[in-house]
């Protein structure tokens, strides 16, 4: 079924659901961006990533991440159960591919917060329903006040994350859209214009010929 009627008694034309990707360094934003944006957003899903890393003080198991063990993370290797999966700052990371596809075949979007290397596997795998952000922080020292007043890591674990920045924001020109985290609030405007206008793209409104061939015959 690609067009049908809605409750408004207008024919509804449906829509192929598509993978939102937001990366950036470590600390420019993107969990902030994310959680703001799905808070605006009801047909949006945030894919929940599984990680060897430890959990943060305030992070809730299967919620922001699932916390699993490296013999865990391996066995969902093998049973092939990752749509991407990466080593990011010493701890694997990969998105679970059933829950991502179920979403997506119910006409939702799906909201990712993966590094490039992840980014690169999904656009290998489903260009076509991939956007990309890159978020970029307004300078290196702003980014690294936000990795410190996050408090969420140690003193080493931030200066291994700043290590590693600039190599991360080589990435840019990979992705679709730049957005420069200055102000949350601009940033959020940004990215949700971004997604509305990806909604409307021709291509991935699926009901379309059926949606204009009805108002052609006068319905
Ligand atoms: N525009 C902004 N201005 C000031 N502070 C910000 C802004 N955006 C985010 N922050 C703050 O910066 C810190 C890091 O943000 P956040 O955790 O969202 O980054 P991240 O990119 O998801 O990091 P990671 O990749 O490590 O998960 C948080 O304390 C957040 O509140
Ligand atoms: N390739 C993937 N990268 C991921 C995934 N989940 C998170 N990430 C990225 O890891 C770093 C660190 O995250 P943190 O929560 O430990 O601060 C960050 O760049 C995330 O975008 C994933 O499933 N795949």
């Amino acid at each position: 079924m690609t067009a049908s009627a809605g409750s408004s008694g207008f024919i509804e034309v449906k829509r192929r659901g598509l993978m939102l990707v937001l990366s950036s360094p470590s600390g420019a934003g993107k969990t902030t961006i994310s959680r703001k944006l799905l808070g605006l957003e009801p047909n949006l899903t945030m894919s929940v990533s599984a990680t060897t890393r430890p959990k943060r003080p305030g992070e809730t198991a299967g919620t922001d991440y699932h916390f699993v063990d490296p013999t865990e993370f391996g066995l969902m290797i093998n049973r092939n159960e990752f749509l991407e999966h990466a080593k990011v700052f010493d701890n694997y990371y990969g998105t679970p591919k059933a829950p991502v596809f179920e979403a997506l075949r119910g006409g939702r979007d799906v909201l990712f917060d993966i590094d490039w290397q992840g980014t690169q596997q999904v656009a290998q795998n489903a260009r076509d329903d991939l956007v990309s952000v890159f978020i970029l922080p307004p300078s290196t020292r702003e980014l690294e006040q936000r990795l410190k007043s996050r408090a969420q890591d140690s003193a080493e674990v931030v200066a291994g994350r700043m290590a590693k920045a600039a190599d991360e924001m080589s990435h840019w020109a990979e992705y679709d859209y730049i957005v420069v985290n200055h102000n949350i609030e601009e940033s959020v405007t940004q990215v949700r214009a971004i997604l509305t206008a990806e909604r409307l793209k021709r291509q991935r409104q699926v009901g379309l010929p059926e949606f204009v061939k009805g108002l052609r015959e006068g319905q």
